[in-house]
């Protein structure tokens, strides 16, 4: 994979919010420990292959696993992955570095590992001695920015465990507070240094003396529980401030950094008791971080900040234009909770993608924009009911899925949400249709077009899933379709049910989707007796298409009237004299309708200058209006203005009596 300059980290860090998805999300995947080395006997077989995408977005990448229980492939997308041999350092300049400067600048930045068990997350954040991680490297470059510009640079440490918080630099049983002041700024209260009089960093000696120290010092949750296991989101704040302390602004931008607890599937037979609810409560914790990356990323008016402690921790520095980077760790072997950990960054990360495709396929399909998914759906709620449930829903996606997982969720098929589609494989084009034509006499016709997938990337289709309480599409589309049916066979007006012909593809209603689309109703009316099929859209292509019909029913009116009119009718007619009626009289006792379209009309002489005028003349009604038609033609289009009319009149009364009486039920 091509390594990024600098630049272009930044330009692609800046990406996301230009565009507006506001967390970036990377992968890492962990380099192999000694000892996995030392027991692979030399053979450590690559799992997770990354390749860069290609297409809409080829700044992403697309990560596969080489499933080993079956031969499925998914694949999800993330902005960048970092593989084995790259480290903090090149994280650090590509990522960490290009948002330090925008703290001086008064921004806050967050840099957020995540990922399952030992996928390498507190490697990536803290780092070793020999290895330092993202926080000692950002550090070093905070304090060497901030002696050149004159800042003031402290440091907090925290742990969140079990949803409770506790300062790591000065251990206290009491927890930290979380409060919100009038600005939206979040306090803690008693986490120390937290209110900008904290630990002056001045070297970063110092500063791994404070943090390594709160990172492994016997932590006051643990000597309250007297717990062992103990696992907790750590977290560290690097707050840099002006020297004047009195001044109402001293804070200028804060850095936060998170090694989060490990993901865990709460299932596993070895988490009984305690276990059990510690990782249910960080499984817990770790949705409800996703589900604010999500509703960040989805631009959500509501951003669930206050399901979980973190999240409210974070707030102030989550919102609005600051930077976050989330770091998702991967472990390089067989590891189902990595997949799992994976499928859920690349559902935030799916989101500009979806919008970008959804707003390039409403140009190509005219397929109404994307209204995304709630979190609430699409990500698992925080999983207060039963983590286990929420597991079984994830896994249940991705048995479902064959590709990325989505946001997904139940819909009624006529309402105004759209699906959200995950990726560029994902998007249905909507042009393969079935048509159900119903006609009742002469009057109009109705086309239900549904529309089916026609992608042309089918095997990397996603199968949308269904996650509400409604029926999947395809049992709502086959129940439309039956309903349909049901009502040719009884209905009292003799419609009839038509489906087209000749292709097989467009024979029947496709049952087999694999996401809805809002299917797309389109309308056909006919004008007077020469029947012509349009399809209504916009105002302007109704607009047009009432034009083409008046112009062509202006034309039959015209041959009508040159085959029937008497000779002083028709010597009233712009352009026919005495001896052009003559003729056509003559022509009329040869055969009785000797005039079918305009092209006939050079049989009596007239010019191809003068049937294109006269075709002007029944052209729209602007250009005839432009043209001050003759008396005839202004009484031709007033009878077909009526007839318009009635044709309109009797399609809406039919509309709504059938979608009264029929579709109600749907
Ligand atoms: N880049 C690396 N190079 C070598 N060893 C690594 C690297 N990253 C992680 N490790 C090793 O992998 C193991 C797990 O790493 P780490 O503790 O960082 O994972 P974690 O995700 O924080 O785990 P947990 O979820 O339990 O907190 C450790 O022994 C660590 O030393």
């Amino acid at each position: 994979m091509d390594s990024p300059t600098p630049d272009s980290a930044r330009l692609r860090a800046n990406l996301g919010s230009i565009l507006g998805r506001k967390v970036r999300i990377v992968g890492k995947i962990r380099a192999s420990t000694d000892l996995e080395i030392d027991s692979s006997n030399g053979v450590l077989a690559p799992w997770i292959s990354v390749r860069k995408s290609d297409g809409e977005s080829p700044e992403s990448v697309t990560i596969s696993f080489g499933d080993q229980s079956t031969s499925r492939k998914d694949t999800y997308r993330l902005d960048y992955c970092y593989e084995q041999d790259e480290g903090a350092d090149q994280i650090f300049s590509r990522e960490v570095k290009p948002m330090i400067s925008g703290i001086f600048g008064g921004l806050n930045a967050s840099v957020i590992a995540y990922g399952a068990r030992g996928s390498g997350k507190t490697h990536t954040i803290q780092g070793s001695d020999e290895n330092p991680g993202l926080a000692p490297l950002a550090m070093a470059e905070i304090l060497s920015t901030s002696e050149e510009v004159g800042r003031l640079v402290t440091m907090s440490c925290y742990e969140v465990y079990q949803d409770h918080v506790y300062d790591l630099l000065e251990p206290k049983e009491q927890e930290v507070l979380i409060m919100e002041d009038a600005e939206g700024r979040i306090q803690l209260k008693g986490l120390s240094q937290a209110s900008l009089t904290g630990v002056r960093v001045n070297t970063i000696a110092e500063f791994h003396k404070f943090y390594f120290h709160g990172c492994t010092s016997r932590k006051p949750a643990q000597k309250l529980t007297n717990d062992v296991s103990h696992r907790s989101h750590k977290g560290l704040i690097v707050h840099v401030s002006h020297n004047n302390k009195d001044s109402d602004t001293h804070l200028v931008g804060k850095m936060n950094f998170v090694d989060l607890a490990g993901y865990e599937d709460a299932r596993r037979k070895s988490n009984d008791g305690p276990h059990l609810v510690e990782t249910t409560r960080i499984n817990k914790s770790l949705y409800a971080l996703q589900n604010v990356i999500y509703a960040l990323n989805t631009n959500e008016i509501r951003v669930p900040y206050r399901e979980s402690k973190l999240t409210r921790m974070l707030q102030d520095s989550l919102v609005g234009t600051n930077q976050t980077l989330m770091i998702t760790c991967l472990n390089p072997y067989f590891c189902q909770d990595t997949i799992h950990t994976v499928s859920l960054a690349s559902r935030s990360f799916q989101i500009l993608n979806r919008l970008c495709i959804d707003s390039t396929k409403k140009i190509k399909t005219g397929a109404r924009p994307m209204a995304f998914c709630s979190p609430k759906i699409g990500i698992p709620k925080t999983p207060s009911t039963s983590v286990k449930k929420h597991n079984s829903q994830w896994h249940a996606i991705e048995k479902k899925t064959s590709g990325v997982p989505s946001a997904m969720k139940g819909r009624k098929l006529f309402d105004g949400a759209h699906p959200i589609i995950s990726s560029k494989q994902d998007v249905f084009l909507l042009n393969e249709h079935s048509n159900l034509e119903l006609a009742t006499g002469n009057e109009f016709s109705a086309t239900l077009t549904l529309l089916e997938d026609n992608n042309t990337e089918k095997e990397n289709n996603s199968s949308l899933v269904n996650e509400g309480q409604s029926p999947p599409l395809s049992a709502r589309l086959q129940e439309l379709s039956n309903s349909l049916k049901s009502l040719c066979a009884s209905t009292p007006l003799n419609i009839k049910m038509q489906l087209e012909g000749g292709n097989s593809r467009n024979s029947q209603v496709c049952t087999d989707l694999a996401e809805p689309k809002t299917p797309t109703v389109e309308h056909s009316l006919r004008f007077n007796d020469n029947w012509e099929t349009a399809t209504i859209g916009s105002p302007r292509e109704i607009f047009n298409m009432c034009s083409s019909g008046l112009k062509n029913s202006l034309v039959q009116e015209y041959v009508r009237f040159l085959n029937s009119a008497s000779k002083e009718e028709l010597k009233k007619l712009h352009g026919i004299g005495e001896k052009r009626a003559n003729y056509i009289l003559e022509l009329r006792e040869e055969s009785p309708e000797p005039f079918k379209d305009l092209n006939d009309l050079k049989d009596i002489g007239l010019s191809a200058k003068q049937i294109c005028q006269l075709s002007l003349h029944l052209g729209p009604i602007e250009d005839a209006d432009a043209a001050k038609l003759s008396w005839q033609n202004k009484c031709t289009i007033d009878v077909n203005r009526l007839t318009l009319r009635r044709n309109q009149k009797a399609y809406m009364n039919f509309g709504n009596s059938y979608r009264t009486s029929k579709l109600g039920h749907l």
